[in-house]
This record gives structure tokens, C-alpha cells and sequence, in this order.
């Protein structure tokens, strides 16, 4: 398999140079300099990025674009921010039938991700994600080493399974392509902000805190930008925020380090060390409403002080940490549950931490001349598997409401906006929210088709 690698950094040398271990891969690293091009073919060494190895005779270097055209895969293994400079340079000596995986840890202006550029600018479909806790000097020397690939096809797998054999690399896998490259990008975020702690409290106790409110925030910002929930468990999720986060071989953690000692100055247009997360933060954040970022302290702390160019990054952890656990209630029939019903549960549910649905029972609904198909019981039963749903309670009649908010520590009341103004006088008691009905769908829409 001819195997091209562009980038002779850190990360392309290391990969490329534990690729050669296979021998039935050809290797070589695209480099934009003739000096390191002959250093790695006639020295084997790539003294820049690893002044004391000795890398595999079997990897080569090249500077000639015209090679990548006898490419079978193609590496990207440059920083997210050069992709589009160097991508729009050598497109035109990339075939469509070259699978492209994309190793770089970031994502582009307006929240493009790499992989949906790739195919874009190559018009191919042939491009999958490879992302691990990795550290290139651990990979260099041989380290047993494990990646997520974020792929489509099965052919792409196969691929890959091929050309890492007999090499320590290993892989798990997943289809949730978007997770893998927003997981690459959000590890990075985090890894910062678990930095600046470590400088500024040297605690395992504060560490660990920070470390699981941010897994609970990535998870939300994975769940938000389009990623599946369960790629966190890859070594992708838990792997690469962990070996980041907690290691000072980490780029991002050891610019948290000198954040929290006061060492770095926002803005330094010197430096030269390619740091992901940093560029990241603003560009996820225009991604999120507002509503989003509420529930995100931790990331809105860290994106204010890189916008504001704050002086000190200081942790408030009775409004970052301590948010007090907020009670939601809702009310409604819920005959016929349907994606409707679903839709504000789940919005409901987001308003606060433990949402409460007050059903009105069967007694109720002859009261209010409702005809409903499904028991109190039934329908109970059927809120009650819904994940949003905590606890169900039977309405029996209009009176209840204030008693309901005082006996459950209700924060947020919430009706759709088919009631708008209804409720208002619970405010004295509780916020209360009406939110706006998904189109579409109701109850007695549903039941007129089944009349029907
Ligand atoms: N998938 C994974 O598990 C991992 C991925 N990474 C990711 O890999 C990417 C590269 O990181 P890393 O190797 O550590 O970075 P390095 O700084 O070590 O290497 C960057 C490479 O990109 C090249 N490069 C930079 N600018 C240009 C340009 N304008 N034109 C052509 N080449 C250019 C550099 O060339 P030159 O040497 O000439 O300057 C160098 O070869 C990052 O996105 C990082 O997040 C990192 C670790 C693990
Ligand atoms: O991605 C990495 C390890 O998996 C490297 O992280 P840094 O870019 O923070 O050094």
C-alpha cells in the first residue's frame, strides 16, 4: 500500500515511522523543505522534531507534489489551520479513489469541520477521521497506541486494519465521524482549562471536580454540535481528554500551566507551537446560543477570558460549580404520546436538571370534557420511560399548581405557547417559561386521522 503523510512534524514522523513497521506499506512523508526531505531519506533522522531517534530506513521523504498522485491513502498530519492553504495547493495531484484520514485535531471558520471541507474541496466521499490519545514522542518510540477511526465504509476500515498490521497501532471504531473530529476539538478545549486548575490549585480534589464537570460539558457540546453521545466512551472521548487534560507532554495543558501561573500573554503573535484548542474556543463559541452556553459555565469562563483578554483567570466555583439543581415542571394530558409530546419534554427537561410532568387523570379529564384513549395509568407508565422524565404526578384539578411548585422546590414552570399568559401568576413563586409548540403535530390532529 503506497501511504502518503502530509506534515514531517511531530505527528507525521511519529505515525509514518511506526507505519514502516509494516512492510508491506511504502511510506513516505510530504515535507515543504528539500533540506528535511534528504535528511530523512539519506540520514534517517528528522533532528527538528526528534533530535535523538534514529527513525526506520524504510521511511522516505519527499518534496515533489507529482508522487502524491501514485498515493493509495493520504495523512493529513498539519495543523487545522494551514489545511485550506495546503489542501487548495495540492488538490489537483490527489485522485478521487485516494482515501483521505485526517489526523488533525481541529476545525475551520464557521464551524466547518475538516472531513466536510475534504470532501468539498476534493469532491469525494473517500475521507475518515483517525483521532487517539496519542502523544507523538510516546508513538515514535514505539508506544502501544490506540485511535478512533471515524469511518463510512467498510472498505475504509479494511484499509486501515491492513496497514496497521504489525505495527502497535491499534484502533476502535464508530460511523459517528462528526463525534470523532468534535471530540478531537473539544479534548483540546478542556485540556486548558484542567492546565490553568493544576497551576492554580495543584489539588486532585479540584482537579477531579474541574475534570467531571468538564465531561459533563463536553458531553452536551458533543450531543449540541451534531456528535453521538456514545463516541465519548472511544479512546477518542475518554482517551484523549484524559491523556491531554492530565499530561504535561500536552500542549494545550502546559498553555493552561502558564495561563495559571500568569506566564502567557493573550495575543502573542510569536508563538510558534501549534495549539489546537486555542484557536477553537471562539469558533465553537459563535457557534452556540445562548441558551447553550448557559448550561456551559466552564466554557463560557474560558471563552470570555480569551475575548475579554482577561488578566487573571479566576475560578468562581459557587457560580461555576455549585449551580443548584434545578426542578422544571410541566403539565398536560399526554394521550397518544407522539414526537410532539417528546419535543417538550426534552426542551423541558433542558430548562434545569429534574423535570417533573403533572398528567391529569382520567377523573380530571371528564371534567374538562376530554375524551382520551389511554388510561391515567397507561399514560403515566409511558412518561415514565421517557429518559427526561423524573417523576409523574396526577393533576386532578386546576387549583393544584401553587401547591405543586411549593411541594416539589419547583424552579421553572413551563407550558407551550398555546397558554401563553396563563400561568403568569405562578411567578411569584417559580420562573415561568412558555415554550412554542413543534409544527406539525398535535393529539387532536392524530386522533382525526385515526377517526378517519
Ligand atoms: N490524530 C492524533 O492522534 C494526533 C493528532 N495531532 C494533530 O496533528 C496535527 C499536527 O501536529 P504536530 O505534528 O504535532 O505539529 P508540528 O508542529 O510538529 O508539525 C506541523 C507540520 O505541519 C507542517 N506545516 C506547517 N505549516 C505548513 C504550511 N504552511 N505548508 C506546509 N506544511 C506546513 C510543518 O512543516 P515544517 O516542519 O516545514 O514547519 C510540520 O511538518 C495537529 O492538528 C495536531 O492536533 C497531534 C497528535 C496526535
Ligand atoms: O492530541 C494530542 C494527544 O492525543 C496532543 O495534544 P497537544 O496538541 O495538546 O500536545
Amino acid at each position: 500500500m503506497d501511504i502518503y503523510i502530509l506534515g514531517g512534524g511531530a505527528f507525521g514522523t511519529a505515525i509514518g515511522n511506526q507505519l514502516a513497521e509494516n512492510l508491506n506499506n511504502n511510506v513516505v512523508l510530504f515535507v515543504r523543505n528539500e533540506s528535511q526531505s534528504k535528511e530523512v531519506n539519506n540520514l534517517h533522522t528528522n533532528k527538528r522534531y526528534f533530535p535523538n531517534k534514529k527513525l526506520s530506513k524504510r521511511l522516505k521523504a519527499t518534496t515533489n507534489r507529482k508522487a502524491l498522485t501514485e498515493a493509495d491513502i493520504i495523512f493529513l498530519a498539519i495543523p487545522s489551520k494551514k489545511i485550506v492553504d495546503i489542501i487548495s495547493n495540492l488538490k489537483f495531484f490527489i485522485s478521487k479513489d485516494v482515501l483521505i484520514v485526517n489526523l488533525s485535531k481541529g476545525i475551520l471558520k464557521e464551524g466547518l469541520t475538516i472531513i466536510d471541507y475534504l470532501k468539498k474541496e476534493l469532491s469525494t466521499n473517500n475521507v475518515i477521521a483517525m483521532k487517539g490519545p496519542t502523544f507523538s514522542s510516546e508513538l515514535i518510540n514505539g508506544a502501544h497506541s490506540i485511535f478512533t477511526i471515524g469511518y463510512k465504509t467498510r472498505e475504509q476500515y479494511n484499509r486501515i486494519e491492513k496497514i496497521i498490521s504489525e505495527t502497535n497501532i491499534h484502533v476502535d471504531y464508530t460511523t459517528d465521524i462528526i463525534g470523532v473530529e468534535l471530540l478531537s476539538v473539544l479534548k483540546n478545549i478542556y485540556a486548558i482549562l484542567i492546565g490553568i486548575t493544576d497551576a492554580q490549585y495543584n489539588s486532585p480534589n479540584t482537579r477531579f471536580m474541574i475534570l467531571t464537570k468538564s465531561f459533563s460539558e463536553i458531553r452536551i457540546l458533543l450531543k449540541e454540535l451534531g456528535g453521538r453521545e456514545d463516541s465519548l466512551f472511544l479512546s477518542c472521548g475518554y482517551g484523549d481528554v484524559g491523556i491531554t487534560s492530565l499530561n504535561d507532554l500536552s500542549r494545550n495543558r502546559t498553555l493552561g500551566l502558564l495561563i495559571g501561573k500568569g506566564f502567557y500573554k493573550i495575543g502573542n503573535k510569536k508563538n510558534k507551537v501549534v495549539l489546537e484548542g486555542l484557536k477553537t474556543i471562539k469558533l465553537i463559541n459563535n457557534l452556540l446560543s445562548e441558551e447553550v452556553k448557559n448550561r456551559l459555565p466552564l466554557f463560557s469562563k474560558l471563552a470570555s477570558f480569551f475575548e475579554n483578554k482577561e488578566a487573571f483567570f479566576e475560578i468562581h466555583f459557587d457560580s461555576l460549580i455549585n449551580k443548584k439543581m434545578k426542578t422544571v415542571l410541566t403539565y398536560g394530558t399526554f394521550d397518544l404520546l407522539h414526537y410532539g409530546h417528546l419535543e417538550i419534554l426534552r426542551r423541558a427537561k433542558e430548562l434545569g436538571d429534574r423535570l417533573v410532568v403533572g398528567i391529569s387523570t382520567d377523573e380530571f379529564n371528564q371534567v374538562k370534557g376530554k375524551n382520551c384513549q389511554i388510561s391515567y395509568e397507561k399514560r403515566k407508565e409511558f412518561l415514565e420511560a421517557v429518559e427526561y422524565v423524573d417523576l409523574v404526578i396526577p393533576e386532578s384539578e386546576w387549583e393544584q399548581k401553587v401547591q405543586d411548585v411549593k411541594n416539589n422546590e419547583v424552579d421553572v414552570f413551563v407550558m407551550g405557547d398555546d397558554w401563553k399568559g396563563k400561568f403568569d401568576y405562578l411567578t411569584e413563586y417559580c420562573d415561568v417559561v412558555y415554550l412554542p409548540r413543534t409544527l406539525g403535530i398535535s393529539t387532536t390532529k392524530l386522533k382525526s386521522i385515526l377517526d378517519k
